[in-house]
């Protein structure tokens, strides 16, 4: 007896465990670990996932499996053992671990009909005007007539009717049709003559097959270059001259562009010393972690590009990651330039439809690299020989969804099994990253000089306390403002960065710059509108807010924030003959307008392009020679320990766009604290006294690197019920985990109310703390109850990287 133990389609505690299936004998051959299956469960049909077969089973009475879902299956024996540990290192369900790592569209559908059992004839009126003839329908349409649910019950009860469980894959794979002769070509030629000289049309197309002896053509190019129709398709099809096929084709976005194909550059000396080491790990099959620390511009992707080739000589396979915002026309035509269809490309921008077909061709390996996001980590390719992840300090790279996972991670036990080197390639790596390459953990390699020697543009820091004394209140320094007019007659392009991710928090004075912080967390205390109080989120400190600075006595202490849509009427206002484009949310929502902006500030139709977070990546254009960087405050005084490293890796890359080609460029930015010292590091470029400085900073204060930290967070639509829960769950967490863990709350969420519901956090940070998965598990359980019935919810992310 062959046995099928399978993760079913159930998010809940209690069904997250294998349930033992007997395999039909007609699916005995068919059945395979991996696969998506339909089983009985209950009183319904439901979805499950193969992950063991056996012969035995402490079970007595099995249900059958009822169907498969899939012929091939969607998971590789790999990518089974990864979604396991995916499930038990980040705390999800086993299922929603294996469904992350699918496309969309495997996600199992399912619908509810009502069959009929009895004759029309045997039902009451109001029944019988519900089927209205048919035999099957589906369950919704009961919502549409005003039936009582009883009435089908008891017809149910009676045997009239019963209710039926689909399971749909929303799949669906596009078709076209081709025309083929539907008899040899002598045989054709013989029949051409058969056909009526009338029908013209008909004799047109089978001259058009024996011209050229064509095998087959697809029938709407036929059609088109005949200028005809169907109709006269019709007859010779049902003569049976010609036939028809219906063969499966790719919705593949990039299918009308040309990409020029790309030659390898001859590599520098800097180049050819980082890629050897890549190279032998490729060669010799060993796994091996790689961080390449190249300045902006330094070739790093040139470095990718040779890697990647040298893999597929060696017959493997290649994932490349990129963030999703970095990840622009301008970048997949680099990889596709060098290696065409060879190369599929998965990102969100994509339909549901497309991302299938990208995810099939990885899965037939009829391509052999991706590039993707996020998720392209989960491409089924069962012979990889290199993993690379482009920009690694992205934290776009860590899911914020169940299952919390790091794409970094995955990648590092993805490498291990099939021994292949892993590239984190970044002009500002993570701290986290640089620290395991001084300790020897990674390789380090390094790129210390831009392509053709061109040096990093020269960066001003305006000091905005000093503009304000001067009498300039508006949000452009003079000297920003200088240079963007010289730029104008000049014709060179410019790009003004604002930072505005999620919501400014802090409270700052202008007059000389003052942040309010805690004075145990070292970070910026968050403002609470609705009592005008200031927090810590991190360790539940409070004071009220002041009405002057604790440092000066101004009384121009406030809330900080401008939006990028004010910041555009008044560059506007100023510069009344400046060709503006403004990117951010609201202007790239549609499908493609991201793209289209960007093509259009390349084209050069705009001389200034004002953009958030999505123009910091991975732009090259060759006219932009000034950069600006408007509040460069806003993302140094997020309530987060790593405000200063996202600053420093910010300023970083938004500077490494100018200037990237023959022009010089320069960069300037604006703060109201210029002398902190990512700002000031940022600007001379120097990322190693950055990281000394901030080791020791995160040293005193006990973060990350050296410690680890776990967030916990707890919502609610009611405030007491949240605060009184998170109060319980720390309490649970000071018995549970070890007296040297440091446990930080409850506290409000810097976001307290998201959607009317409040939110409470509670922080742990420590160095070694073996339980702490199964206290987190046993904690989860002690409120499943809770969760499912009284809408409490309740997340635990072990490495947090939104703080909010
Ligand atoms: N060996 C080489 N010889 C000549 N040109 C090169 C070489 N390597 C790279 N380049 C070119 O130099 C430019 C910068 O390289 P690339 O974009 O790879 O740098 P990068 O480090 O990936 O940059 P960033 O981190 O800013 O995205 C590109 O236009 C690239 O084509
Ligand atoms: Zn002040
Ligand atoms: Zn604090």
């Amino acid at each position: 007896m062959k046995i099928a133990r399978i993760i079913v389609d159930v998010p809940s505690s209690q069904t997250n465990r294998l349930f033992d299936y007997k395999v039909p004998e007609r699916l005995e051959d068919v059945v395979q670990i991996g696969m998506r299956v339909i089983i009985p469960f209950g009183p319904r049909k439901i979805m499950g996932f193969v992950l063991e077969l056996t012969s035995d089973s402490n079970v007595d009475k099995l249900k059958n499996i009822q169907d498969v879902m899939d012929l091939t299956p969607v998971l590789t024996p790999e990518l089974v053992e990864v979604g396991k540990w995916i499930a038990e290192t980040t705390l999800c369900f086993y299922v929603s671990a294996f469904q992350a790592m699918l496309p969309q569209v495997l996600k199992a559908k399912y619908e509810k009909e009502l069959w009929l059992l009895a004759e029309p004839e045997e039902l009451t009126p109001s029944l019988e005007q519900l089927f209205g003839g048919r035999g099957v329908i589906p369950y919704e349409e009961l919502k549409e007539h005003n039936l009582s649910y009883s009435a089908i019950q008891k017809g149910i009860q009676e045997g009239l009717m019963e209710v039926h469980y689909n399971v749909n894959s929303k799949e669906t794979k596009k078709k076209e049709t081709y025309i083929t002769p539907g008899v040899p070509i002598e045989q054709l030629e013989e029949m051409y003559v058969d056909i009526p000289s009338q029908a013209k049309k008909q004799k047109q197309i089978i001259s058009y097959f024996l011209e050229k002896e064509r095998e087959e053509v697809r029938q709407k190019d036929l059609l088109g270059t005949l200028a005809t129709t169907r109709a006269s398709l019709k007859p010779l099809l049902d003569k049976g001259l010609l036939k028809e096929v219906h063969k499966e084709v790719y919705r593949d976005p990039y299918q009308n562009r040309e990409y020029e194909p790309t030659t390898p550059f001859a590599l520098t000396d800097e180049q050819s010393a980082a890629i050897s080491p890549i190279h032998k790990s490729i060669s010799t099959k060993q796994h091996e972690p790689f961080l390449l620390h190249g300045v902006t511009g330094s070739g790093k992707t040139e470095i990718y590009l040779q890697s990647i080739q040298h893999v597929l000589n060696n017959g493997r396979e290649a994932i490349v990651l990129v963030p999703e915002i970095a990840l622009t026309p301008q970048m997949v035509e680099r990889f596709k330039g060098r290696f065409g269809s060879r190369v599929a490309v998965l990102h969100s921008a994509l339909s549901a439809g497309e991302k299938y077909d990208e995810w099939r061709k990885v899965q037939r390996k009829e391509v052999q690299v991706v590039v993707g996001a996020r998720s392209a980590i989960f491409a089924p390719f069962e012979n990889i020989g290199i993993i690379i992840i482009d920009e690694e300090h992205e934290s776009s790279y860590k899911q914020e969804d169940y299952p919390r996972y790091h794409a970094r991670d995955v990648a590092i036990r993805r490498g291990e099994y099939h021994q292949c080197p892993i590239v984190l390639g970044s002009a500002t790596p993570t701290l986290e990253s640089f620290a395991r390459a001084k300790k020897g953990v990674y390789t380090l390699l390094s790129l210390h000089k831009r392509m053709n020697e061109a040096s990093m543009p020269e960066v001003e820091r305006v000091d905005m306390r000093e503009e304000l004394h001067a009498g300039n209140r508006s949000m452009f320094s003079r000297s920003l403002y200088d240079k963007m007019q010289e730029r104008l007659q000049k014709g060179e392009q410019t790009v003004l960065f604002l930072n505005r991710r999620g919501y400014s928090t802090f409270v700052m004075c202008r007059d000389c710059g003052h942040v309010m912080e805690c004075p145990h967390c070292d970070i910026a205390l968050t403002y609470h509108r609705r009592n005008e109080r200031l927090k810590c989120h991190y360790c539940s400190y409070e004071e009220g807010m002041p009405d002057k600075c604790p440092s000066c006595e101004s009384d121009s202490i406030r809330f900080f924030g401008t939006g990028t849509q004010k910041v555009e009427e008044s560059l506007q206002h100023m510069l009344p003959e400046a060709r503006i484009i403004r990117m951010d949310v609201d202007t790239t929502r549609r499908k493609g307008a991201h793209e289209r902006l960007l093509t259009k500030f390349g084209n050069q139709e705009a001389d200034i392009l004002l953009g958030t977070q999505m123009i910091a990546k991975g732009l090259d254009f060759p006219n932009v020679t000034l950069v600006g960087v408007l509040a460069a405050d806003s993302l140094l005084h997020l309530p987060d320990f790593r405000s200063s490293e996202k600053t420093f890796q910010l300023l970083t890359q938004v500077s490494g766009r100018a200037g990237r080609h023959k022009l010089p460029g320069e960069v300037v930015v604006q703060s109201y604290t210029p002398e902190h010292y990512s700002i000031d590091l940022a600007s001379q470029y120097d990322y190693e006294s950055f990281f000394q400085k901030e080791m020791n900073m995160r040293k005193m204060f006990q973060y990350p690197p050296y410690y680890f930290l776990t967030l916990l967070t707890v919502s609610h639509p009611n405030h007491l019920y949240t605060m009184d829960v998170t109060q319980k769950m720390s309490q649970f967490l000071r018995e549970q985990l070890s007296e040297r863990s440091v446990i930080l709350g409850p506290t409000p969420s810097p976001l307290t109310r998201i959607k009317d519901r409040y939110r409470y956090q509670v922080m742990i940070k420590y160095r070694n703390e073996p339980m702490l998965i199964k206290v987190m598990n046993r904690l989860f359980q002690l409120y499943e109850d809770d969760v499912q019935n009284k809408d409490l919810q309740v997340t635990i992310d072990f490495q947090p990287y939104q703080m909010m």
